[in-house]
């Protein structure tokens, strides 16, 4: 199966960019999470280029990766940010995101995080509830400031994703119901403090297929239709994010080609003047990253073989989470060894701590892997459990690589704690 493009083997060994991985690892420890900068960049283009000469704004979903070089790189190459925590909306500002092209997504947005976005000024609030709604223009109301919002809406559409990360059906706690839609954009646009811009949906993430995008756009639009025809003009359509990424062979439409089916339909059903708001995350992030693992035990066995490496569930999460697939290479291959099928596995004390299963490779403890497509929901997702610290972060841009986090160390992990005396 062919690489990523920033990947690349020279001499047998494994780059990223220009920088060889085993040296990374030797000079940095593992477990160490690599990105290419060209990677993302790319990524981020596909966008761009389906968006050009359209009035629009691409607002990363930094739930994906939040380390602040990464946010920093996106938002010097023109992102938004799309936020879901008065933490990230910390984090937004400290990579110098302008407040105003900011926008807040989630179900649970508490009043504290509403009064800072407010007092930050940033551009729309993503309304998921009626509830959330009256508190919002209750919390702008007391604050002496308006707020922008843009409801979220479900279309009630099958993204044919997994379960846990489909979010665009009737049984999902995201946005507001299809059948409630028009009478919720009654009660905003009666709201004292809130000025109604736009409408949002997001069906779900690791999507594969335009299919499921054009379904939503369809059901969208009619919504639009039927709220325009209440008096309330909507500025900004916002389709959200969810376009997946190659896994293991998977093949999701590219971003330009997907968008310039839906920028088609939105022409011919008369929208095309619209802002559109975008808040992609897997898509621009994933497949720019690896985290690099050295081998630390074989335990071959009767049934199983069980290769040990020092990153774990704490890490890498989505396996344990989502059973989900990520390829493992070594990153440098040899030719003295033969091929055994292994189970990799971490050293979390939990039989759900694997990082790949029946996976072919010739290895000796020591070595190095590189677990790929490990850009986006790994490190934002990483824990301290087993009191882990979790992992150092390296940015690649060509030749140069930048320690962009320093491993985490157990005093780092008791400072907030206040021991008995
Ligand atoms: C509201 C919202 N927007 C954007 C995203 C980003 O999704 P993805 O990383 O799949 O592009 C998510 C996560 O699925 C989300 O919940
Ligand atoms: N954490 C999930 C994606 C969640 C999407 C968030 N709305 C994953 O790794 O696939």
């Amino acid at each position: 199966m062919p690489l990523p493009a920033f990947l690349t083997q020279r001499h047998g060994e494994l780059h990223v960019e220009d920088v060889s991985l085993d040296a990374l690892a030797r000079a940095h420890g593992t477990p160490l999470f690599v990105y290419s900068k060209a990677a993302m960049l790319q990524a981020l283009g596909a966008y761009q280029r389906g968006l050009a000469g359209r009035a629009h704004l691409i607002c990363y979903a930094m739930k994906a990766n939040s380390s602040l070089a990464i946010l920093q790189t996106l938002v010097r190459a023109g992102c938004g940010l799309d936020i879901v925590s008065g933490g990230e909306l910390e984090r937004a500002l400290a990579a110098g995101c302008a407040p105003e092209r900011i926008i807040f997504s989630g179900v649970g947005k508490t009043r504290a995080e509403m009064r800072r976005a407010l007092a930050v000024g940033i551009g729309c609030f993503n309304v998921e509830s009626r509830a959330e709604l009256a508190v919002l223009d209750e919390v702008a109301r007391a604050a002496g400031r308006r707020a922008r919002v843009s409801i979220r809406v479900n279309p009630d559409v099958d993204a044919r994703t997994h379960p846990y990360i489909s979010t665009g059906l009737k049984d999902n706690k995201f946005g507001i119901a299809h059948d409630e839609v028009i009478d919720t954009y009654r009660q905003a646009a009666a709201c004292e403090s809130l000025d109604v811009v736009g409408i949002d949906c997001h069906i779900g993430s690791q999507i594969t297929q335009a299919g499921p995008y054009l379904d939503a756009l369809e059901r969208v639009l009619d919504l639009v239709e039927a709220i325009e025809l209440t008096g309330t003009r909507l500025h900004h359509i916002d389709f959200g994010g969810g376009l997946g990424i190659d896994y293991h062979g998977d093949t999701p439409p590219a971003a330009d080609e997907l968008w310039a089916k839906l920028l088609q339909r939105l022409d011919v059903r008369g929208f095309g003047d619209r802002q559109i708001m975008i808040e992609p995350g897997r898509s621009i992030v994933g497949n720019a990253g690896v985290c690099l693992t050295e081998v630390l035990y074989q335990k071959p066995g009767e049934h199983k073989n069980f290769l040990i490496v020092d990153a774990a569930m704490n890490d890498l999460p989505r396996p344990a989470m989502y059973q989900a697939y990520h390829r493992i290479e070594p990153v440098r291959s040899r030719t003295d060894t033969t091929a055994l099928t292994w189970d990799v596995v971490g050293p979390v004390c939990e039989s759900g701590d694997w990082l790949g299963r029946d996976r072919e490779l010739a290895v000796q403890p020591g070595d190095v892997l590189a677990v790929l497509s490990a850009g986006a929901y790994c490190m934002s997702m990483a824990s301290n459990y087993n009191t882990r610290g979790r992992a150092a972060e390296v940015l690649v841009d060509g030749a140069q690589a930048t320690v962009i986090r320093q491993r985490e160390t157990a005093a780092d992990q008791m400072r907030l704690e206040t021991p008995l005396p």
